[in-house]
């Protein structure tokens, strides 16, 4: 068998032309333009790239991005600053941090004092919160991403056995909450999932993998997933970016899993421009969330 690739740029386009148009006739409804303003300390190569990227994706789709630069040495005291200002300037709707800081600044500290309304990455307790009792504010980027691509290509999962490898907070913790959840709007063949969320204290790994009917690899080591972890037939999604000899590649042993699995997403091209797709997403929501607290506000 040769996988199905489940092709995530062009996945990602078509759902960036959705929300172009959305933000078109949010304008014309004579709204503010919906504004991300993105936080990046230091100069580390990565995340460079990708807050370019981010950039670019808000300007192709009618928004605004403003781009704030820390060197290296800033500390959290500035940094929370920054954040009051951005908290408090209405003009600005989603504030992003990237991940991750300098490790001499203090990361929790810093995420605590983005306003839980302009939290689009859904990092903010209140927005766990609210995403664990099944009505979420913001769904998380990433994960949103992963479902997108499932319902995109017709994947149902309600009832499937769901395994999840990596149980970081930014993906594994809220993809396993979005998949057992009833219905987040995407209809209940796409939620309703037997999850299991693995990690690196878990005893018999590939024992688990294997009985997975779709295997999520979200943990950020090259071949973690080899393609004796991986049942015939399977679907196959890599959230891992990593950077071998100036190529990037995704958690999973590409070409041996690609005969086994049903379906398997690449590295670049599977999840990565989904995840900035969704942050768009969550721009907007931000936007008309505000929008509305404003208008509540007037009426008050
Ligand atoms: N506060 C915060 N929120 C994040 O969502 C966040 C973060 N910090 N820190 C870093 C990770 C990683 N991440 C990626 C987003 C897009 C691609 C992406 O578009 N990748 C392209 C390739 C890009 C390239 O060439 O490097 C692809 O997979 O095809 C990758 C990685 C968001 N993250």
């Amino acid at each position: 068998m040769t996988a199905t690739v489940l092709d995530g740029k062009s996945t990602a386009s078509d759902l960036r032309e959705t929300i172009a148009e959305e933000v078109h006739q949010w304008l014309e409804q004579g709204h503010a333009r919906p504004t991300l303003a993105a936080v990046l300390v230091g100069d580390d190569p990565a995340s460079q790239v990708y807050v370019r990227n981010k950039e670019r994706a808000c300007e192709k789709a009618g928004m605004h991005s403003r781009l704030i630069r820390k060197p290296a040495d800033t500390t959290t005291a500035q940094l929370l600053e920054l954040l009051q200002e951005l908290n408090g300037d209405p003009a600005v709707h989603g504030i992003l941090v990237q991940l991750p800081l300098p490790a001499s600044i203090n990361t929790q500290q810093v995420l605590d004092a983005v306003s839980p309304l302009k939290d689009v990455d859904a990092f903010a307790p209140e927005n766990v919160g609210l995403l664990v009792q099944g009505r979420p504010r913001y769904l998380p980027c990433t994960p949103h991403g992963v479902i997108q691509l499932l319902v995109k290509y017709g994947l149902e999962f309600a009832g499937k056995h769901v395994v999840i490898v990596g149980r970081s907070d930014i993906v594994g913790k809220p993809l396993a909450n979005m998949m057992v959840q009833r219905d987040l709007g995407f209809g209940p063949q796409f939620a309703n999932a037997t999850v299991t969320l693995c990690h690196s204290q878990s005893e018999n790994l590939a024992a688990i993998t294997r009985t997975a009917d779709v295997l999520v690899a979200a943990v950020g080591r090259p071949c973690l997933i080899t393609a004796d972890m991986v049942k015939l037939g399977s679907i196959v999604i890599d959230v891992g970016i990593n950077r071998v000899n100036d190529k990037l590649v995704g958690d999973v042993d590409y070409t041996p899993v690609s005969e086994l699995a049903a379906a398997i997403t690449p590295v670049p091209g599977g999840i990565g421009p989904l995840t900035i797709a969704m942050l768009l997403r969550n721009t907007l929501t931000a936007c008309q969330l505000q929008a509305q607290g404003q208008q509540a506000k007037q009426q008050g």
